[in-house]
């Protein structure tokens, strides 16, 4: 697990090393630039062999100052650079105007001039330091016209210059992943996808990745992301530790790292099967609710994603009208018929550790009862804990008339996992629509908050909230992508292997066991590649769930 810092969370970290005297801002600049070049080296080996041509666009403040630095080192290492700086030279903040000075001795330093830049020589590489943390309003007009995606043309080849982001993209807000970007939208001759996006091949962040490289638009237009080292290093290790919950102030993100090396040990430690031997109930029993005849589809999917995670056993519970048709298809997943939701302690024992309920239910009264009647049960004598309860699909979108009812009902035990339009339901206020400049780390802190449960809000960029205000972003991006996952059934998987691997009675808290499933959800995507169907996700388990397992190191 890594840290996502948020740009001010970045600065106060940086402003108590300073204090403490532990580093100091030209020290950390100077450790930036470095980094940068030798990340660019490292990707593009080739530039080693013999000196290229850097075009190097400055900004007003410590962004630029590592532009002036990388500038430097990549001339003292016998490349040309031009290097434009947008500001006043007189108001560079100190140890930007340091490293101006440092590199005034070795070139000159043009004023921003956005035709004179895009008629000048061809570059190899532009490095982007115009604006990274301190970013506070959408690209002025004339940078846009130099970074946006139209700014090159005039170039030869202008696809194969290497685009190097310092920080960020310039214009990509660290904290939410949004790029504001100005002008007026019913102009005719407006676009904001060729004037305003300015995307990198690489983006060389420091000390720790910020959220925004994670969120929105930042996967998209970062390249990838590279992380080094300025003399930060050793900070809040324990925040990002695998397997217990996130730090209530901090993100972090989903992933088998820790403190910045690859470990074997995550998700494998949060399974029940590979901590613990024991008889089936010790990995506890889930129930999957299914619809009636003819849909019984989607709580078939999820109950068999919660057995092959590792329930000891799994139910479907579906109304009797359609306990024949599921018959046909179920075979280790066993089979209850159940019409009235209050007659649920009938095929429902105090062995049931967890409940999966939404897929494929249908909206309506029968559903929202039979939420409440799940919602209900309490810890037994068998079990300390409340059996866990995933809410998914139609279990959220039949409280969209009144989401205050569900809230009412709703524990710490619970997990909503609904996507952008279940979120806009049950939290209108929140919806993406009306989120401004909020980011999607903070809205679903408000909804786990609102809710007093987990909420998991899928996208690209799942983000997994508790209602401490901990979180954690699953990323299927960069080198995780799995576009495939957008196929008819995947979200009730993934509801299924919650509750598999929240039932049980040695899962940890239930938002350690949300990050564990997002992820075997996104390695079963990937281990079986283009052409998924939902179907295919839980059959992929077996492989991804070998790979995952606890193995000495
Ligand atoms: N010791 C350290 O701190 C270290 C920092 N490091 C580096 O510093 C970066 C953060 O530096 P930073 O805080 O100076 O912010 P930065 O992104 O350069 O921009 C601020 C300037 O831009 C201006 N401005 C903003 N938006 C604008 C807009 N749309 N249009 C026009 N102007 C705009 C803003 O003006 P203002 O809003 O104040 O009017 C201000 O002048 C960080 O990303 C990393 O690269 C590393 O070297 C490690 C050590
Ligand atoms: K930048």
């Amino acid at each position: 697990m890594t840290e996502l810092l948020t740009a001010r969370q970045m600065r106060d970290l940086e402003q108590a090393a300073i204090a403490a005297g532990t580093v100091t801002g030209a020290g950390m600049m100077e450790k930036a630039g470095q980094g940068v070049v030798s990340e660019i080296l490292k990707r593009w080996p080739e530039l080693r062999i013999k000196p290229h041509r850097a075009l190097v666009l400055c900004g007003p403040g410590n962004n630029g100052g590592d532009g002036f630095v990388i500038a430097r080192l990549l001339i003292r290492a016998g490349w040309s650079a031009d290097v434009f700086l947008s500001g006043d030279p007189e108001k560079l903040p100190p140890d930007a105007r340091t490293n101006y000075d440092r590199l005034t001795t070795l070139t000159d330093v043009h004023a921003w001039d956005a035709e004179t830049i895009r008629d000048g020589a061809r570059p190899d590489v532009i490095i982007d330091a115009v604006f990274g943390a301190g970013l506070t309003r959408p690209l002025p007009r004339d940078i846009a016209q130099v970074l946006g995606a139209r700014g090159c043309r005039r170039w030869k080849r202008s696809y194969e210059i290497t685009r190097v982001a310092v920080d960020c993209p310039s214009g990509l807000n660290l904290d939410n992943g949004m790029l504001p970007f100005d002008g007026d939208p019913a102009d005719e001759d407006f676009n904001p996808w060729p004037d305003f996006v300015n995307s990198a091949d690489l983006t060389v962040t420091f000390h720790s990745p910020k959220a925004g490289h994670y969120l929105g638009m930042g996967p998209l237009i970062c390249g990838r992301i590279a992380v080094v080292d300025i003399g930060l290093s050793g900070e809040a290790i324990e925040r990002s530790m695998a397997g217990q919950p996130p730090d209530p102030e901090r993100a972090r993100l989903a992933e088998p790292r820790f403190a910045g090396r690859p470990v074997r040990r995550w998700p494998g430690m949060v399974l029940s099967k590979n901590s613990y031997a024991g008889h089936k109930y010790h990995h506890g029993h889930v129930i999957a609710f299914a619809g009636g005849v003819g849909r019984g589809g989607a709580g078939r999917l999820a109950a068999r994603a919660a057995l092959r995670i590792g329930a000891g056993l799994v139910t479907l519970v579906c109304p009797r009208a359609a306990v024949m048709e599921n018959a046909m298809h179920l075979n280790s997943v066993m089979l209850r018929g159940l019409d009235d939701p209050k007659d649920l302690a009938r095929v429902a024992d105090e062995r049931v550790t967890a409940f999966c309920v939404g897929p494929g239910l249908g909206t309506g009264a029968r559903t929202r009862d039979l939420v409440a009647q799940v919602l209900a049960r309490a810890e037994s004598e068998r079990d300390w804990r409340r059996p866990a309860v995933v809410l998914d699909a139609d279990a959220l979108t039949s409280f969209a008339d009144d989401p205050g009812a569900l809230f009412a009902m709703t524990h710490a035990r619970t997990v909503l996992t609904p996507h952008e339009g279940e979120f806009g339901r049950l939290f209108p206020d929140l919806a993406q629509s009306a989120r401004a400049d909020a980011s999607k780390i903070e809205v679903a802190r408000l909804a786990a908050a609102r809710a007093g449960c987990v909420v998991l809000l899928k996208g690209p960029d799942t983000v997994i909230a508790a209602p401490d205000g901990g979180a954690t972003v699953h990323a299927a991006t960069y080198n995780r992508q799995a576009p495939w996952l957008a196929t008819a059934g995947a979200g009730d998987v993934l509801a299924g292997m919650i509750a598999g691997i929240a039932a049980s009675p040695t899962a940890p808290d239930l938002i350690v066991c949300a990050e564990a499933a997002t992820w075997l959800h996104t390695e079963a995507a990937r281990a079986f590649g283009p052409g998924l169907i939902a179907e295919d996700l839980s059959e992929m388990l077996p492989q991804v769930l070998r790979a995952a397992q606890d193995q000495p190191e």
